[in-house]
């Protein structure tokens, strides 16, 4: 297994509401599991200022190999994370998720 993927476990219930209420903490709230995914909506300014996150989300993204889900459209850009391997949420979708709120900060 590639050793990138080795967080890759499904998380129990229990696990995933500890886990988000650690993501919703003092610095940044939004996050919510939505069938079967984490999901948060980003509101930014513009177009501009909208695409220069996803284009900083995606890189990220693209060297953790844990893609998001993205809808983007003038002013937001929901993101939602699973993972597909678990057919679940697993500690890889926390870690981008904080990642994502990070850029965003
Ligand atoms: C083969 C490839 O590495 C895997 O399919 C990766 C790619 N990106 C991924 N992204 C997400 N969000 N979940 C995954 O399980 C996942 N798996």
């Amino acid at each position: 297994m590639n050793p990138i993927h080795q967080n890759r476990k499904a998380l129990s219930a229990t696990e995933i509401v500890t886990q988000l209420s650690k993501l919703n903490g003092e610095q940044a709230q939004g996050w919510r599991l939505i069938d079967g995914a984490l999901e948060k909506t980003y509101t930014f300014k513009n177009y501009h200022e909208t695409i220069g996150f996803v284009n900083a989300l995606a890189f990220i993204a693209n060297a953790e190999d844990h893609h998001p889900d993205l809808a983007v459209s003038y002013s937001k850009c929901t993101v939602r994370f699973n993972t597909h391997d678990v057919d679940g949420i697993s500690v890889s979708d926390f870690f981008c998720a904080s990642k994502a709120d990070a850029l965003f900060a």
